[in-house]
This record gives C-alpha cells, structure tokens and sequence, in this order.
C-alpha cells in the first residue's frame, strides 16, 4: 500500500480497548493502537502515566505481580497473546530493561543461556549463535577474545548491548526496551540508538523513553501517553515520529515535548 509515497508497514501487535488495573487502581485506559512492524516505536509521556506497564503487558510479564488484571485484545500477527504460552510468548517477545542486569555469569553463558533453556545442547550451535547475537548487538568485537569473562566486567554501554544480544539470541519478533539507554553516558546512549536502527530491520522495536530527542532522533513512530485525574494512563496521540514533534495534533503534546508539563 502506498500512501503519500511511503509504505505504511504491516502492524505487528494490535491493541484494542485495553485496560489495566492494578488492584483497584486502572493504570491504563481503553488503549487502542497498532504498532507496525520492522518499525521504532516510541512511547513518551510523563512519570506515572502508564508506559512500562503498557509495554510489559505485551510479553504478559504484568501478570507477575498479582493484583493485575486486564480487559481488550492484544494482538500479535493474528494470534491473541492470552491465548499463547507465557514462556512462548516471552520467547517472541524479548526484553531489555532500564538499567544493564547481565546474569553473573560469563559473556558467552549470558547468550547461550536462552537458546541452552529453550533446548538447544550442541556447543557448536550454541558458539553459532553466541557469535551471531553479539555480532548483531555490535559487541563482537570488543568481546570476541574474552567470552569467558564475567558480563558484570563490562562497562555500562556493554552490558547494555550484552543484554541486547541476549534477548536476540533466542530470535525474537519484537525487542521491548524500557529506557534502555537512562543509566548510559552519551556516547554509549548514541551506540545504542545506532544499534536499534540496525535492529529494525528485523525485528519490530517498541521503546520507553523519557528523552525527546532520544524519541526524535531514534523512532518512526511516537505514541503519547498522558494520565487523567484518576492518574489512569491513556493514549493522547500517536502518529509518525516527524509529525509529532513538528506539527502535533493536540496541545497536551505541543506542550508535553516542548518541555512545558512533565
Ligand atoms: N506493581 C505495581 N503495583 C501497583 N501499582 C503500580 C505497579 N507498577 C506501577 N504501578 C502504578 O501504575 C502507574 C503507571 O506506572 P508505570 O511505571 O507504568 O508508569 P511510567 O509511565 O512507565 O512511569 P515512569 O516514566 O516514571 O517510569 C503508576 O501510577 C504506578 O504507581
């Protein structure tokens, strides 16, 4: 399909009339949106109003804390992600989080352990995808001659991309990232925008951030989260990236990204 000259991308994950709560509190309120595929999507909008936990209702990780409980679809291709295994769904579904969590183990064991847990036993396989995984985060390199070496040794930048290749190492569809450059210095943080980019051409990338120019300069995609009174999160706007920041529909955004609440 063509519109305005571009390829609109295929959607990848439907959400429809989604709500969560936890408890008694509602944390998200009818959201409904698709998130194309092969795509960056970011998520912006202040403290509180509900983006980790709208990213980590897609690989199901909030039913973990038990108060949770949902109302709506989520789709992935065409499948109902309820109606899936959690652990399968986890495994289409990979994760990097805020701050850089390698397992104390070796470089090579941080990679191999998913693949290893997933029921793939041939060392040679698993050096394979080691290899691959790394080259993909763009560790390969500056690790290629210590493997062994603990990934807690590594410097912040590293263990990022380390957990990058982690989660790519047991071939996922979708990577959620959950600020996954906060705790980085600028230089480390540029590394890991040049990574994603890579990254989407295979995989469909859904990013937290609370940084504008990190959203700016690193997404297709923007979707803009604001809360309601009852503090309830809900979806203000959502659009390509260079026509939020430049020419939003709503005023809550105009102000949100040029700095004016939040
Ligand atoms: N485990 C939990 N139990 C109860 N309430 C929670 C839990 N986790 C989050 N919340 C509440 O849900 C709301 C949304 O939180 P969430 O962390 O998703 O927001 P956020 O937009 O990602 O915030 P931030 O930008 O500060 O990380 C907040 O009011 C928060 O207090």
């Amino acid at each position: 399909m063509i519109d305005n000259n571009h390829v609109i991308p295929q959607t990848k994950i439907r959400v429809e009339n989604f709500n969560l709560f936890y408890g008694k509190f509602q944390a998200l309120d009818k959201i409904t949106i698709d998130i194309p595929s092969n795509q960056i999507t970011a998520i912006i909008g202040p403290s509180g109003c509900g983006k980790s936990t709208f990213i980590r209702s897609f690989n199901r990780m909030n039913e973990l804390i038990p108060s949770v409980r949902t109302e709506g679809k989520i789709i992935l291709d065409s499948k109902d992600i309820f109606e899936i295994d959690p652990v399968e769904l986890r495994k289409q579904v990979g994760m990097v989080f805020q701050r850089p969590n390698p397992f104390p183990k070796t470089i090579f064991e941080n990679i191999a352990f998913g693949p290893r847990a997933h029921g793939i036993r041939d060392h040679r396989i698993l050096e394979e995808i080691v290899e691959k995984s790394l080259r993909q985060a763009a560790l390969w390199d500056e690790v290629k001659d210590t493997l062994n070496k603990s990934g807690l040794a590594l410097s912040g930048g590293q263990q990022q991309r380390l957990c990058i290749a982690r989660a790519l190492a047991v071939e996922p569809e979708v990577i959620l990232m959950d600020e996954p450059a906060s705790a980085l210095d600028p230089i480390a943080t540029l590394k890991i925008e040049e990574l994603i980019e890579q990254l989407k051409e295979k995989y469909t990338i859904v990013i937290v951030t609370h940084n504008m120019q990190q959203a700016a300069r690193a997404s297709d995609f923007t979707l803009f989260f604001n809360m309601a009174e009852s503090r309830a999160g809900y979806l203000v706007e959502s659009g390509k990236t260079t026509d939020i920041f430049t020419n939003p529909k709503n005023e809550l955004t105009e102000q949100y990204i040029s700095g004016r609440f939040g």
